[in-house]
């Protein structure tokens, strides 16, 4: 069984929990929000639910390099049960392609956002909220494990026993999400709550018939895979490698490609800077992202640094 496998199954397992943590908090009532900087919230989810993650895949993978959103979080114990040894079984059925199959502990890199769409959670658009768990190798966003604890949340069920959970391996395809494309138009969707002139004058230049302002880059990149929109359009430094390394490997999984603004790959190496300084440009096909490349105006382009090389 090759190790990636196991990480990866283990993240199948963990994010459910941290899941669990998430709705915990909401129905405790008190969200414990954190102003870190200008329009960037913590809330007591975000800090429980990393703290959840990063102690389940440490305890079994002591050598992989695990980075998360909220920092070190010193000083707060995991509780026992937030720490989960489980390996989801579906993911050990699978045949990883070669190329991952004999990948050491120590050469991955796990980006961990574990609470995505935070602005939103605290606005109760619960449904824009995902728990990102991504693995680089040698850079490169090779899978995604995404867990969406609001899915078509009704209030009248018991809210554990919703959610669902969607992972990808590149070259391998995706799981617990059926790939679909829109039937017509040209859809966008972008930020509702890190807006600016930039990123609305590129969404003007490319002409669509339709915007779909949400949060979150996990939920707006399952927009893409599940056919409600073709292209994610980011022209800000505000996404983090954290933000975009799950959703990547999910959306290459699937069919789709994601790069920055300049369509350089984002790297993401253990020592990379945080901010995705070139933005983010994703579409639904990745046969469509040369022509959404080629419209994003040249003010835009001048005004993210280029960085990384050509997809
Ligand atoms: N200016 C910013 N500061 C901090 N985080 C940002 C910023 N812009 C975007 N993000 C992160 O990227 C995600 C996608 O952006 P948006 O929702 O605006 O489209 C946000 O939910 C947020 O992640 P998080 O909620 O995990 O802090
Ligand atoms: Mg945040
Ligand atoms: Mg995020
Ligand atoms: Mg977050």
């Amino acid at each position: 069984m090759s190790t990636l496998q196991r990480v990866i199954a283990n993240a199948v397992a963990a994010v459910d929990r941290a899941g669990r943590i998430v709705k915990e908090v909401l129905h405790s009532g008190s969200l414990g929000i954190i102003d870190k900087a200008q329009d960037d919230l913590q809330t007591e989810a975000d800090r429980s639910a990393q703290k959840c993650i990063v102690a389940s895949l440490s305890k079994s993978f002591p050598r992989m390099k695990i980075i998360g959103e909220e920092g070190a979080q010193e000083g707060m114990a995991a509780k026992d049960d937030w720490i989960v040894k489980e390996l989801d079984g579906a993911v050990l059925k699978e045949t990883l392609p070669s190329d991952l199959a004999g990948v050491d502990e120590k050469d991955i890199v796990c980006w961990v956002d574990p609470l995505d769409g935070t602005k939103e959670y605290t606005q109760g658009l619960l449904d824009h909220v995902t728990v990102l768990v991504g693995f680089a190798v040698g850079g490169k966003a090779v899978a995604g494990v995404v867990h969406q604890p609001f899915y078509n949340y009704t209030k009248q069920a018991d809210p554990f026993k919703q959610g669902r959970t969607m992972w990808g391996i590149v070259g391998l395809g995706v799981r617990g999400i059926t790939p679909a494309v829109p039937a017509s138009g040209k859809i966008i969707t972008t930020t509702r709550s890190h807006s600016s002139p930039t990123i609305n004058a590129c969404i003007e230049a490319m002409k669509p018939t339709e915007v779909i302002r949400v949060g979150g880059a996990g939920h707006k990149v399952l927009l893409l895979i599940e056919g409600q929109a073709h292209a994610y359009v980011f022209p800000s430094p505000g996404c983090k490698k954290w933000d975009t390394c799950a959703p990547e490997a999910l959306l290459e999984a699937a069919g789709g490609a994601l790069t920055d603004i300049h369509g350089s790959k984002i790297l993401y190496h253990a020592d990379v800077d945080h901010p995705n300084w070139g933005g983010v440009l994703a579409t639904c096909k990745r046969d469509l992202l040369p022509q959404y490349l080629r419209e994003v105006p040249e003010s835009v382009r001048q005004a993210l640094p280029v960085l990384g090389q050509k997809l």
